[in-house]
């Protein structure tokens, strides 16, 4: 589903991260762990698209992803990537159904509001869907991230720091939801994160 080869990335002369080789299949989970500045956000950005590497290769369902233009890109993005990142990036005048509705909209498909209601109800948060996501708590809004990643049935989940800010028990939840929605859905699930608690749940673990 997803491959990557040899990526490298600088963000200036001073220093060049080269990354580990690894693949990630339909339905299996990688955990990528690695302290604070070790680049697993750089990573999970060149993942994205949303930096270019310097060299090598990122696979997704063998199509080559380094030779797609900007706008390929972003069509990539928004059609086969469901991306949580480590700040929800929510639109704070909306409320989270439409927050929800938007990933639709951004990946020109048709707003599915049972798509949305049906991974609210999977996810524990179908009572705030008419909320204002700045009146969430921590917990909720990485719940409602995690929905809006799915919004659009990716083949591939990108997940960024997801139980950074949470307690061991929503730590537990979260991580069960997101493997659970992934498998759902037949997506293959990368996370990456410093959260050490999160080494016992996982068999295929990277460390940078
Ligand atoms: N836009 C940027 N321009 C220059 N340097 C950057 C930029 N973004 C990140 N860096 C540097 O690259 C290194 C890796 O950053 P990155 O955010 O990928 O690390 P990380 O492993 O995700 O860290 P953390 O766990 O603290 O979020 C850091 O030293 C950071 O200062």
């Amino acid at each position: 589903m997803l491959a990557c080869s040899e990526l490298s990335f600088s963000y200036d002369t001073k220093k060049t991260f080269n990354f580990p080789s690894f693949s990630c299949e339909k339905g299996e989970t990688l955990l990528i762990l690695g302290n604070s500045g070790t680049g697993k956000t750089t990573l999970l950005h060149l993942l994205a698209l949303l930096l270019t590497p310097n060299g090598g290769s990122i696979k997704i369902n063998n199509n080559e992803l380094a030779t797609l233009s900007a706008k390929e890109s972003t069509k990539m993005r928004a059609n086969h990537l469901g991306i949580i990142y480590q700040k929800p990036h929510f639109v704070s005048s909306l409320s989270v159904l439409d927050n929800l509705l938007l990933a639709n909209y951004l990946a020109d498909q048709k707003e599915s509001k049972e798509q949305a209601q049906k991974l609210a109800n999977n996810l524990g948060i179908s009572g705030l869907l008419d909320k204002k996501t700045s009146m969430l708590s921590g917990g909720e809004q990485q719940r409602v991230s995690i929905a809006r990643a799915l919004m659009n049935n990716p083949d591939v989940i990108l997940a960024d720091e997801p139980t950074s800010n949470l307690d061991d028990e929503n730590c537990e939840k979260v991580i069960q939801l997101l493997e659970n929605q992934s498998k759902n859905i037949g997506a293959a699930l990368i996370i990456v994160t410093h959260d050490q608690r999160l080494k016992d749940n996982f068999k295929n673990i990277i460390t940078l």
